[in-house]
């Protein structure tokens, strides 16, 4: 095991935490798999620092060092020599395959890759026909069964509620179907069960799914669906006891002497980004121990979604089922180390006495670590010392039939020939524990005959209908199978990582529906609001990673490239093909970095609605301007407008041929040219070049970023809502977007709520002036006008209309 490290408590504030190093700088590109893109800009930008005597400096303005043409074509000098780049903008390949360390670049090999499909350069008819031919052999392939499955719920019980503490102290990339459907068994068998499942991680990780850990968005799936199942932060800040049970607190003193080192309250940003994906799961002690606790507290059954349901649990039952030694690290199929075995406890009433006698011997452990993880090691001895202890018999021996322990039996359960029903493996115990499926990630087909192929057909069990849920589920059911959202699987990428090729990561990729609604622009256009009211919808899941549950950044070059295709599904959440959820991808930097990852999204899912969040483009650079305010435009003195009026003339430069085109009205060759350059590299250059540093001007450039993603996924399918429309109307906003997306209309949106506001404030000399201000309108302005046709819609809609903001300085531009 690594040691873990712990932030200074003194880093505080997003910039502090920044700025803090780390004693093992983590790789750039790990921080990029994890971050979202506005940190990850932040962390390089916090690298720049003010001059040693703290005088700051303004850096004079370069030349550009890239001769733009108006075709497009341009040449770049690099250390390597010179880079070539086609008419359209694409590099022309010299190298072999993905040019990482280009990250806003296309990859020469893939773009190859999509050539040979006839898919690029963009031409519109090419995808459409793509699009077309993959919804068809999808719905030939999504006829209805004839006899559909009897679901689950039909032989639920009603009688009593129950409180589940579940974890899962797995590798979250082994976390599969198998596991869902293990938790669904329970929701069937135990009508109303209240779930909790623990995660154990620093504060960050309510933002972040942290490391090898479930994400806290994980169960949302069951939320939506009616239940009450959710994740549940924990860390040593977590009031474990309450203030009362002063006398009566047994494991109080072993968690108050070690929760500090077991888990951690504070993680510093970069630390938290540099876990690695082995290194964070719970000590074994930490998690038997907590699922004890919680069981002491509130009473109620502990799982760890590992086994069938198939009865209830007894209301009056209290006791135990460990799994023998034979199911142990030591059998083939061992699982994960840092896990206590397999282990069901229940205790229907809180402050159970044999379960206060585990804890004690927690307590009795004090500080000693190997005591502690001796307990967790043989958890069967602790729970038959305590029962017997409190003078208790365990009535839950025998609970759970442990099937797959016994090497003939093995895998039996998954096995296609298998007839074994799952009454006759549970042979009287309530629960069959899964074996190896529940915790190996290999997403081993359940054969339709095979029990668990039943349970899996049968869908989940029917929820309790509450508030507009019920209304949402009808006006769902009553909508022909066409009409209904579309459940796409993950695909092999087209020129992708060479382990998609391998059998296990293209089954997960195949048991997983690739996100469909995307928000890929634009930084600062209130992308997070509109995620988080979309969220609240009933059919819209958030993915179960990225920045905020909202930028799982599957599709950017990063994370494309470098994780095979059971990891970019597991950025995002299960559920069923004949489910109607949308799941959403908000990754704010998909348009902007490059055309691949609208393509490569595409190529996942053809029937993907697209919704720009956009902001009137001059309120957007201010807004990112402020963002990076503290660790770049402030130590380098260079105010708003310095930063951005700077680089127009070589913008129009890039743009000359898109401007001419539209001023002779020939818009079909503007929009061409103009995405050509916007995508070629001459262009980027600018921004990488910092002649327009963090691409103020360039990311609020958004008719582009529209244009290519009305050619690759459909033009019908791509609409926007602007930051200032969803200030006016939040759930007119949210209405129109369920109006695109076909969901339910019987939901009513909230208000919304204002989140991510930038908190910088600049000084006085750096701030836009209203002369400035005026000057970037009217050279978006032609733009902007191309984008109302594109969207059909007018500034004003939009709520673009010039404003007199406050902020203003003065009416003087900089000399
Ligand atoms: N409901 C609502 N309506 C209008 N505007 C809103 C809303 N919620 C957030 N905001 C403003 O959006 C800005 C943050 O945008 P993003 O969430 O896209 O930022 S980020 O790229 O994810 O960092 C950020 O802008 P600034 O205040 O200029 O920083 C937020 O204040």
């Amino acid at each position: 095991m690594r040691p873990r490290r712990h932030a200074p408590p003194s880093a505080r504030g997003r910039h502090a935490r920044a700025r803090a190093r780390p004693r093992t700088r983590p790789a750039p590109w790990l921080i990029a798999l994890y971050a979202s893109p506005a940190a990850i800009y932040l962390l390089v930008a916090a690298r720049r620092r003010p001059p040693a005597n703290g005088t700051p400096r303004r850096t004079p303005p370069s030349p550009p060092r890239v001769a733009g043409s108006v075709d497009g074509t341009a040449r770049r000098r690099g250390a390597r020599g010179a880079a070539r780049f086609d008419a359209r903008g694409a590099p022309i390949a010299t190298g072999g395959p993905g040019d990482l360390a280009a990250a806003n670049l296309e990859i020469p090999h893939e773009v190859a890759a999509l050539a040979a499909e006839g898919l690029h350069p963009v031409r519109a008819t090419a995808w459409a026909a793509r699009r077309a031919r993959r919804v068809a052999e999808h719905d030939e392939s999504r006829e209805p069964p004839e006899n559909p499955p009897t679901p689950p719920n039909a032989t639920r019980s009603t009688h009593r509620s129950v409180a589940v503490h579940a974890d899962y102290a797995h590798p979250v990339f082994h976390f599969s179907p198998v596991n869902h459907v293990a938790l669904e068994s329970l929701l069937a068998t135990h009508a109303r069960a209240a779930v909790r499942v623990a995660v154990v991680g620093p504060e960050l990780a309510r933002d972040f799914r942290y490391a090898n850990a479930l994400g806290l968005t994980h169960f949302d799936r069951y939320a939506k669906l009616g239940f009450d199942a959710r994740t549940v932060l924990v860390n040593a800040q977590t009031p474990l006891y309450g203030t009362t049970d002063a006398d009566d607190a047994p494991g109080r003193r072993w968690w108050e002497l070690r929760r500090a080192a077991l888990a951690p309250r504070h993680l510093d940003f970069l630390t938290f980004f540099g876990r690695d994906d082995a290194d964070v799961l719970p000590a074994p002690a930490l998690t038997l121990f907590l699922r004890l606790q919680s069981v002491w507290k509130h009473g109620g059954l502990a799982i760890d979604f590992t086994y069938v349901f198939v009865a209830p649990v007894p209301a009056d039952a209290r006791g135990f089922a460990v799994a023998p030694d034979a199911c142990g690290p030591a059998a083939p199929w061992a699982y994960h180390d840092r896990a206590p075995p397999p282990l069901l406890v229940h205790a229907p009433a809180p402050r159970d006495a044999a379960i206060s006698r585990a804890l004690a011997a927690f307590d009795a452990c004090g500080a000693d670590e190997r005591c502690a993880d001796a307990l967790a090691r043989d958890p069967a001895r602790l729970l038959l010392d305590a029962w017997r202890g409190a003078g208790l018999a365990n009535d839950l021996a025998g609970g759970v039939a442990w099937l797959n322990c016994d090497e003939t039996a093995a895998g039996s359960l998954l096995d296609a020939s298998s007839t074994i029903t799952l009454a006759d493996a549970a042979g009287g115990s309530y629960a069959v524990w899964l074996g190896p499926a529940a915790t190996d990630g290999r997403f081993a087909p359940a054969a339709p005959a095979s029990p668990l192929g039943a349970l899996f057909s049968a869908g989940p069990p029917r929820a309790v209908a509450v508030d507009q849920r019920a209304a949402c589920a009808r006006e769902i059911a009553g909508r022909p199978l066409s009409d209904r959202p579309r459940c796409f699987a993950f695909q092999r990428g087209v020129a992708g990582a060479s382990r998609d090729a391998d059998e296990t990561h293209r089954r997960a990729g195949a048991s997983s529906c690739a996100p469909t609604l995307f928000i890929p622009s634009a930084q600062k256009g209130a992308s997070s609001a509109l995620a988080a009211l979309l969220a609240t919808h009933p059919q819209v899941l958030r993915p179960v990673r990225g920045s905020h549950y909202k930028e799982p950044g599957a599709y950017i070059n990063a994370v494309y490239y470098r994780q095979s295709l059971a990891r970019r599904a597991s950025r995002f959440p299960w559920f069923r093909d004949d489910e109607p959820f949308v799941a959403l991808d908000a990754t704010v930097t998909y348009a902007s970095e490059s055309r691949l990852p609208a393509m490569r999204a595409a190529l996942d899912a053809p029937r993907a609605f697209v919704v720009f969040a956009l902001r009137e483009p001059v309120a957007r650079a201010f807004s990112d301007f402020r963002f990076c305010y503290r660790p770049y435009f402030f130590s380098q003195d260079i105010g708003f407008d310095a930063a951005t009026l700077g680089a127009l003339d070589a913008y129009d430069a890039c743009y000359g041929a898109a401007r001419a085109f539209y001023a002779a009205n020939r818009t079909a060759a503007a929009d061409a040219a103009g995405a050509d350059a916007y995508y070629g590299l001459a262009c980027q250059d600018l921004k990488l070049r910092r002649r327009d540093p963090f691409g103020l001007v360039r990311k609020s450039l958004y008719v582009y970023q529209v244009l290519h993603y009305r050619a690759v996924h459909g033009a019908e399918r791509v609409t926007a809502v602007s930051a200032e429309q969803l200030k006016r109307d939040a759930p007119g906003a949210g209405r129109a977007v369920a109006a695109h997306v076909g969901l339910c209309a019987s939901f009513s949106f909230g208000a919304g709520q204002r989140v991510h506001a930038t908190r910088a404030r600049v000084a006085p000399r750096h701030a836009w002036s209203r002369a400035g201000y005026r000057r970037l309108r009217a050279w978006f302005e032609p733009y902007n006008r191309r984008l109302y046709a594109a969207l059909r819609t007018t500034e004003s809609s939009l709520g673009w209309e010039e404003v007199d903001y406050p902020s203003f300085r003065d009416d003087r531009l900089p000399t």
